[in-house]
């Protein structure tokens, strides 16, 4: 019987051995990417002031973050639902006399209140890059490349990036398609459901053909092309042309111009990141600015969770039985050749039920 109180609350969970050691490898494989590319891993803290949270980036809100009341600095803590904001506090302080541009890599826990109806899950595994000094198209191209190998890394197949701009309506509203300031919110809800009736109804008829500049990248960019009569867009598309051409045949690229779930804070250039079998999004990233500094940055984040339950099972390693008195050298030979090892430790243990396959025997694993 299980005690009440060694319930987890909903939206928590323990990850027993198999659940763990996928995320385990597909963890590893990640950085080891990221690594290899020359991003410097940092190890920012679960928790921090909810004042510097919120200020790093444009449009957080702490209001979905856990927060406390820090017993010390009597001061409210909140524990981190995204790291990014924490990278960009390491950039403006302690790295900010660090050569530009700048390349960071981080993984860890994140928490929040409240999930999502598609994703449960309260507690998730943020691992990302960000890359601070450059919000270009190389800084870009880099960057959605380097996600998209991070994801082929983990064994994922069938990878897609749609691409998005995150300030799309801002910027044609700004001269191209003016909209009265009050209207623009409204315009951007009835772009979200895409609901032509509703965005012609709250006077955003010059945006209609927005919503039907999407699907796959060259037509949809093309499309999105011939509505940009002031070329308003223009830097930007030729922007998303570059990321593309950079990304080549690696992943399957999608545009939708008008999506915004999921970006608070990116600036021109936003995208999601898909894998076949993975539920949801396997990850997102975009252009920001760093808050209270202002410095342009890159980057992404890979949800670790989402990516190992698509990951192929890592094939575990043969374990072999030491009995009481073994050979310790032969044993070391054995774990550096890859075995696992197992000590006896008293006489009524059954290896084969402990999960060993082989059991050391003259210095060699013979087969249990
Ligand atoms: N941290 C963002 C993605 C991102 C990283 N860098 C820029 N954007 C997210 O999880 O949605």
């Amino acid at each position: 019987m299980t005690d009440t109180s060694d319930l987890l609350p909903e939206g928590l969970e323990d990850r027993l051995p198999a659940s763990a050691a996928r995320i385990t490898t597909a963890m590893r494989a990640c950085l080891d990417v990221l690594d290899q590319h020359g991003y410097d891993r940092v190890r920012p803290p679960l928790l921090e002031f909810e004042s510097s949270l919120a200020r790093r980036m444009q449009g957080i809100s702490t209001k979905q973050m856990f927060r406390l009341t820090d017993p010390a600095s009597l001061r409210t803590l909140a524990l981190r639902s995204d790291i990014t904001p924490q990278i960009g506090r390491i950039a403006a302080t302690s790295m900010a006399g660090a050569p530009r541009p700048l390349r960071l890599a981080y993984c860890g826990d994140t928490t929040l209140i409240r999930a999502s109806q598609l994703d449960p899950a309260r507690e998730r595994l943020q691992l990302g890059a960000e890359l601070i000094g450059a919000d270009t198209a190389a800084a870009a191209g880099e960057i959605v490349a380097l996600a998209v190998r991070a994801l082929h890394a983990a064994g994922l197949t069938g990878i897609s990036v749609d691409f998005t701009l995150p300030d799309l309506v801002d910027t044609l509203a700004a001269k191209a398609m003016p909209l009265a300031p009050e209207t623009v919110e409204q315009v951007r809800r009835e772009l979200d459901t895409k609901d032509a009736g509703g965005l012609k109804a709250a006077g955003g008829e010059a945006y209609l053909p927005l919503l039907y500049a999407t699907g796959p990248f060259d037509k949809a960019l093309t499309k999105l092309r011939e509505l940009d009569a002031g070329g308003a867009l223009k830097s930007r598309l030729d922007g998303l042309e570059a990321i593309a051409a950079r990304i080549g045949d690696t992943a399957r690229i999608t545009l939708d111009p008008t999506e915004r779930h999921g970006f608070e804070y990116q600036s021109w250039f936003g995208f999601t990141l898909y894998a076949h079998g993975v539920r949801g999004a396997a990850g997102r990233g975009g252009t920001y600015r760093i808050g209270g500094c202002d410095e342009a940055a890159t980057g992404f984040t890979l949800y670790v969770d989402a990516i190992a339950e698509a990951a192929p099972q890592p094939e575990t390693s043969r374990t072999v039985y030491l009995p009481t008195g073994f050979d310790a050298a032969a044993a070391d030979r054995l774990r550096s050749k890859g075995w696992r090892t197992l000590e006896q430790l008293s006489d009524d243990e059954d290896p084969s039920a402990l999960g060993c396959t082989h059991i050391l025997e003259n210095g060699e694993a013979a087969e249990l």
